[in-house]
């Protein structure tokens, strides 16, 4: 196999990984399930209101952006519960910032549906 093959035999599995990554994230957390539910919701809603193609950018990137970090906070939590599965306070300070990292993003997304909304229902 030339250096060029396996190169893109190497990028197709990453991408083979990251798929099985995002089905196992879909099918078995229950806090990316529910912001997947609130995403589907919120694209009705923009529907409903007649979203601008500027203001469906904005609404898709935070919806976007909140399953992603979610994600990564439940990657983090995993390795934290791997490596150290018993009580320990470094865990729980790794845990309160991965999770203090999804808190920040919620707050900014309230604050996106707000400008967003506010204005097309008042
Ligand atoms: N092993 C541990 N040692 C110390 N504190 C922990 C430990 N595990 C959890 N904690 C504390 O409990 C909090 C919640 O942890 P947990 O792993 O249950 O996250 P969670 O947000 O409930 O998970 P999920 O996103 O799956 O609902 C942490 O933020 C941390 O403060």
């Amino acid at each position: 196999m030339t250096k060029k093959e396996s190169f893109f035999i190497n990028r197709i599995k990453s991408i083979k990984y990251a798929f099985k990554g995002a089905v196992l994230l879909i099918s078995t957390e229950s806090s990316i399930k529910i912001q997947i539910f609130i995403g589907i919701i919120m694209t009705i809603i923009g529907f409903i209101v007649g979203l601008s193609p500027t203001e469906w950018i904005l609404q898709t990137l935070t919806i976007g952006l909140i399953i992603s970090i979610e994600s990564i906070n439940t990657a983090i939590e995993e390795i934290a519960n791997f490596i150290h599965p018993e009580y320990h306070p470094k865990i729980g300070f790794i845990k309160d910032l991965a999770a203090g990292a999804v808190f920040i993003f919620a707050v900014i997304a309230i604050i996106i549906g707000c400008i967003i909304y506010i204005p097309k229902f008042f």
